[in-house]
């Protein structure tokens, strides 16, 4: 008896090791050489890829690839090119959720310093990394793993570090001191997606017949909210059995995404998870679900999620952006009638943030809370 209790007792204590482990991220936990998944990060069967991606072959291991809709953003400052310029944008955000955004004049060297900056950032030792570790929803800098990692009952094989981009002047000074440069040429690089994100946006607006000027909703967009938030997925032993991120969409307006040249995220299309080919230079632009509720559901925000693989470490860098917190989202009259009803409650930040530490975000379900019966 005193013998299965201390025996008990110690698997238990191991048990709470690991835990503390899990909870310092897959990068440390990848520090020592991995063979198998632990527990903590396997999915149940029905969760898991059906397909790995195998990045030593060039056909993504047989995972469908997707050719996406592209969007000159060149075309769409060219006053003789913008109404088809819109019109495809239009396109693409009905029936995809998202699109490859080309030409967006951001410069190559404001990006490449970013990932850079970004890849020495996890490179640092563990010890330096975890001075960022933070469950505080609201803190202007946050390192962690997983998708939610004090209510994830899976873990999922990712750590990140979200910024919050503004006020800039005010959130500056908490954004990480190390590597030195950092702070530089991440403020560059949120700048930059935010100024492509105001032109985008007001493009968005006129796509959906809002007019171009005067929307006094874009005074708002140059007050917004914006969150980077910089992925790292180390190589995984066994990576048909967990995900770097579960299926979810993303919460704003819109998501500038810069991923690294390996693949890794899907999309749901048409029932099926298709891969997104990488382009160099080029960002994916998804739908969030700040924009389907403003378009009252005639642009649809995207189920997205990530594979991670066996060989190659990934990184990827999403910008979020909306609305300010303090803003009440909802479609303006000119997308409501008898024949399109208001299809969901009026959001605030406040809300989506009650709803992440109250349920597990997954899937489309923060967006689901907030539907009316029609
Ligand atoms: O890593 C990726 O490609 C996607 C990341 C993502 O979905 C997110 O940060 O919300
Ligand atoms: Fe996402």
């Amino acid at each position: 008896m005193q013998q299965a209790m201390a025996a008990d007792e110690n698997n238990d204590m191991l048990y709470e090791d690991d835990e503390r482990l899990y909870q310092t991220g897959v990068r440390h936990l990848c520090e020592q050489p991995i063979f198998k998944v632990p527990g903590r990060y396997i999915l149940p069967l029905e969760e898991r890829p059906l397909r790995v991606i195998d990045t030593t072959k060039l056909n993504a291991g047989g995972a469908p690839l997707i050719s996406l809709p592209a969007v000159d953003f060149s075309e769409l400052t060219n006053p003789s090119d913008r109404p088809a310029a819109l019109r495809s944008l239009a396109e693409a955000c009905e029936n995809y959720g998202l699109f490859q955004l080309v030409n967006h004049g951001i410069p190559s060297e404001v990006m490449s310093a970013m990932v850079d900056g970004s890849t020495r950032f996890f490179e640092q030792p563990y010890e330096e990394r975890a001075k960022y570790m933070s469950s505080d929803m609201t803190s202007p800098v946050r390192y962690g793993t997983s998708f939610n990692q004090s209510k994830d009952r899976v873990f999922c094989w990712r750590d990140f570090l979200k910024l919050t981009c503004r006020p800039m002047a005010q959130v500056l000074p908490h954004w990480p001191s190390s590597p030195a440069d950092f702070r530089v040429v991440a403020a560059a690089y949120a700048e930059e997606t935010n100024s492509l994100f105001l032109e985008l946006v007001e493009a968005v607006l006129e796509s959906m017949g809002l007019g171009r000027d005067g929307s006094s909703i874009m005074n708002q967009f140059e007050e917004g909210s914006q969150l980077m938030v910089v992925n790292c997925y180390p190589p995984c032993p066994e990576p048909g059995l967990t995900l770097g991120m579960p299926p979810h969409s993303d919460y704003g307006f819109l998501t500038l995404l810069l991923q690294d040249q390996v693949r890794g995220l899907q999309i749901q299309h048409r029932e099926d998870w298709v891969t997104v080919e990488p382009i160099h230079g080029s960002f994916i632009v998804n739908v969030g679900d700040h924009l389907e509720i403003f378009s009252n559901g005639r642009y649809k925000s995207v189920l997205h999620r990530v594979l991670v693989n066996a060989t190659k470490s990934r990184m990827s860098i999403a910008t979020l952006h909306s609305l300010p917190h303090s803003s009440t989202i909802r479609p303006p009259p000119e997308l409501v009638d008898e024949g399109n009803p208001r299809r969901y409650m009026d959001t605030d930040f406040a809300s989506f943030l009650r709803y992440i530490s109250s349920c597990e975000p997954k899937k489309k379900n923060f967006l689901e809370s907030r539907k009316l019966a029609t």
